[in-house]
C-alpha cells in the first residue's frame, strides 16, 4: 500500500492560481531565435503537456523553467520547488537507489525517500544499485526522486520515450495516480513526443511552434482515456504538428 508524502504547505506569498507564469521569454543561440517572446500559464494542480516539431525548442522551454538556463530574456515566475525528470533516469551508479532519491535531501531525507519508494512501488528495490534496474524501474526512481522534493512544478522532459510500449502504458497509469494524489499541490509540464501520451494525460495540450505557444487545446474528457474517444482532436494536433495522419 502506497503512502503519501508529507503535503507542502503553501506560504503566504504565494500566489494561489498559478505555478508558472511565463510572459515574453525569449532564447536565441547564436543569433537564432529558438523562443520568441513566449508568453505561458500553468495553473497549481495542471496537467499540461507539450508537443512540437524536433528542434522548436521544447527542451529549451523546459530548461528555462527548471532554472537551468540563465540566457534568457523576459519573465519567468515559478512557485514553489522545480523538480525534473529526464528521458534518461540519470541515476548515480554508484549509489544505491534509496540514496539516489535521498541525494541532497537534508538529514532525515531517507525516510521521506522511502515514502516515495514506495509511492511508485519500488520498496523491494530501494536497497539495489541503479544498474540492476529495468528501464521502468529505473524511471520509477527517478520520479521518486523528483515527488520527494514536493515540486510545485514537475517537469516531464519525455520521460516515457525510452520505455517499451507496455511500460509506458503501466508509467502512464503510475504519473496519473501520482498527480491525482499530488494535484493539489503539484502542477506538471510533460514534454512529449507523442501525441497520444499527450491526448490521454492532459488537462491541456500545446504546441510550440515559432517559438511560441502557436496551438492550445483543452481535453475534458474524464480519466481514464481512450484515444478511440478522441480521434478527433488527435487528426487536429498532428495536423498543427504538420504530420498526416496514417503517416506515422
Ligand atoms: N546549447 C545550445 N547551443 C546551441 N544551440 C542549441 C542549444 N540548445 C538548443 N539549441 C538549439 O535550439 C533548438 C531547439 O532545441 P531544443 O532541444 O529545445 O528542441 P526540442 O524541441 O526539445 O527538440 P527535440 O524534440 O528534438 O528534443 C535546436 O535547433 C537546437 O539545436
Amino acid at each position: 500500500m502506497a503512502t503519501r508524502l508529507p503535503t507542502r504547505v503553501a506560504t503566504e506569498h504565494e500566489a494561489p492560481g498559478h505555478t508558472a507564469r511565463v510572459r515574453g521569454l525569449s532564447r536565441a543561440f547564436g543569433g537564432r531565435t529558438v523562443l520568441d517572446r513566449l508568453d505561458l500559464d500553468i495553473e497549481r494542480g495542471e496537467f499540461v503537456a507539450l508537443l512540437g516539431r524536433s528542434g522548436s525548442g521544447k527542451s529549451t522551454l523546459l530548461r528555462a523553467l527548471a532554472g537551468l538556463d540563465r540566457d534568457t530574456t523576459g519573465q519567468l515566475a515559478v512557485d514553489g520547488t522545480v523538480a525534473v525528470a529526464f528521458q534518461e533516469p540519470r541515476l548515480l551508479p554508484w549509489k544505491r537507489v534509496i540514496d539516489n532519491v535521498a541525494l541532497g535531501l537534508p538529514p532525515g531525507g531517507r525516510a521521506r525517500a522511502r515514502d516515495a519508494l514506495d509511492e511508485v512501488g519500488l520498496t523491494a528495490r530501494a536497497d539495489a544499485w541503479p544498474l540492476t534496474l529495468s528501464g521502468g524501474e529505473a524511471q520509477r526512481a527517478s520520479l521518486a526522486r523528483a515527488l520527494v522534493r514536493e515540486p510545485g512544478l514537475l517537469l516531464l522532459d519525455e520521460p516515457f520515450s525510452a520505455l517499451d510500449a507496455l511500460t509506458r502504458i503501466t508509467m502512464h497509469r503510475l504519473v496519473l495516480d501520482l498527480w491525482d494524489r499530488h494535484a493539489r499541490d503539484t502542477s506538471v509540464l510533460l514534454v512529449t513526443h507523442d501525441v497520444d501520451e499527450a491526448l490521454l494525460l492532459a488537462d491541456r495540450v500545446l504546441v510550440l511552434g515559432e517559438g511560441r505557444i502557436a496551438h492550445e487545446s483543452r481535453i475534458e474528457a474524464e480519466r481514464p482515456r481512450r484515444i478511440t474517444d478522441l480521434t478527433a482532436l488527435r487528426a487536429r494536433l498532428l495536423g498543427q504538428l504538420g504530420v498526416e495522419e496514417g503517416t506515422r
